[in-house]
Order: structure tokens, then C-alpha cells, then sequence
């Protein structure tokens, strides 16, 4: 928890007065949001756009002014978290269940900084289910697509009912063993009927700040990201 905390915190450091800001959804970023909520009442001015439901509450609780996503033109920055950083930096992400609206702020983001505990990094993606959102319709047959490409695909679940989106729709998390070649497997999914998206992200982030549990944090900067 302490690791989270102090990469969520950090990430707040490269926020400055005027600036819109995305903000991602779990709990490294909570740690974000309550740092930025500090800063707010010591006078730091920004507009921000949530990537989910929970961010919107805890936005609002933290004091943050929100702005809707339709009225922005750009976001100067995004500070997000992830189930997985490989050494290229791409991600895997949607363990929260809010991958479609967190790459569409990273889209529109001049700047995505990814806070982590060190548990994130890892050699190779795969290890975390990949998370797709799919729509309701013929979900059992995107699953059986989604299967055919060499994965055990779960729906998500809420207790005991279907895990239901900020968007509407389902999630089906893929367990493939490695993911050898994220960009090629991003297109393949998301080239699937019925497939809104997946959580790879592929050169989106700007630098990735790990928390580690020795209490300090490493900042990576070398990503080919924008
Ligand atoms: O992608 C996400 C939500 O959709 C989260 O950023 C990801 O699951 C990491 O969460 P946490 O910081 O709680 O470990």
C-alpha cells in the first residue's frame, strides 16, 4: 500500500497551475487524487477529467473541479495506473474495469504518466488476464473469438452477476500464458466482432513512476511514447 502511495503521490509533482488533468481510476491513483486534493486548498488550480465512475466521487470528495470530457480540446496530462509495465513500457490495464474510457484520455493526452508499485514490472505482459470490454450482444460468441486466439477467457463478474462497465458492457478477461507481440495481439482483439477494446497499451506512456517497497521511487523515462 505504502508503495502505491508514494508513486501516486510523486506523479502530482509534475502538475502545474492552468493545467487539465486526466485522471486514471484505482488505487495508486487514489493516492493522486488525495495529493492533488491537498494542493488544491494550497491554492493549485486545474480543471480535471475522470476516467470513471469512482474517480468522479472521488474527484468531488478531494475537492477536484471536474470538467466533462466534451468540453475539453486537449489534456495536458494524464497520471493513470497499471496491472503491467514491460520494459518497452506497454501496459496492460482494465483491472479496474475502466479501460475504454482511460485510452480514450490517454488518446487525448499530451503527456501519460503511469504510477505503480513495483509489482507491476514485468518481463514480459501476460501474466495479468487482459481485460476486453465487449458488448452485451453475442458476448458468449466474442468469448469463443476471443478463445480462439490462444487464451482462457472468464466473463467478469460482480458478485454474481456480470461485471457491467461505466459504458454499459461486459468485461471477459483473457489469460494468455506470455504476451509475445502486444501490438500484433491489440489489432487481432480488437479486429473481433463484438470487441469495444482491450486494455494493452501500446507506446502511450510518458514516463512511469514505481513506488518500491523500500520506500523510495524510481522514475522511468525512457518510453517512446509522446
Ligand atoms: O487500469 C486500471 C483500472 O481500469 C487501473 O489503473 C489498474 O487496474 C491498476 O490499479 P491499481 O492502482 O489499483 O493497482
Amino acid at each position: 500500500m505504502e508503495s502505491k502511495k508514494i508513486a501516486g503521490e510523486r506523479a502530482v509533482d509534475y502538475v502545474r497551475d492552468g493545467m487539465i488533468v486526466g485522471l486514471g481510476t484505482g488505487s495508486t491513483v487514489y493516492w493522486t487524487l488525495s495529493r492533488l486534493g491537498e494542493k488544491i486548498k494550497q491554492g493549485l488550480s486545474i480543471q480535471a477529467v475522470a476516467t470513471s465512475v469512482q474517480t468522479e466521487s472521488l474527484a468531488k470528495e478531494f475537492g477536484i473541479a471536474l470538467i466533462p470530457f466534451s468540453k475539453v480540446e486537449s489534456i495536458d496530462l494524464t497520471i493513470d495506473g497499471a496491472d503491467e509495465v514491460d520494459p518497452e513500457w506497454n501496459l496492460v490495464k482494465g483491472g479496474g474495469g475502466a479501460l475504454l474510457r482511460e485510452k480514450i484520455v490517454a488518446d487525448a493526452s499530451k503527456r501519460l504518466i503511469i504510477v505503480a508499485d513495483e509489482s507491476k514490472l514485468v518481463r514480459h505482459l501476460g501474466k495479468f488476464p487482459l481485460p476486453v470490454e465487449v458488448v452485451k450482444f453475442g458476448f458468449e460468441w466474442t468469448m469463443r473469438r476471443l478463445s480462439g486466439l490462444g487464451c482462457s477467457v472468464k466473463p467478469r463478474l460482480s458478485g454474481d452477476n456480470p461485471f457491467v462497465t461505466d459504458n454499459g458492457n461486459f468485461i471477459v478477461d483473457c489469460s494468455f500464458e506470455s504476451i509475445v507481440r502486444p501490438r500484433e495481439l491489440h489489432r487481432e482483439i480488437n479486429d473481433i466482432p463484438g470487441v469495444i477494446d482491450n486494455g494493452l497499451f501500446i507506446d502511450r506512456a510518458s514516463r512511469v513512476i514505481v513506488g518500491c517497497q523500500d520506500g523510495t521511487v524510481k522514475e522511468l523515462n525512457s518510453g517512446k511514447a509522446k
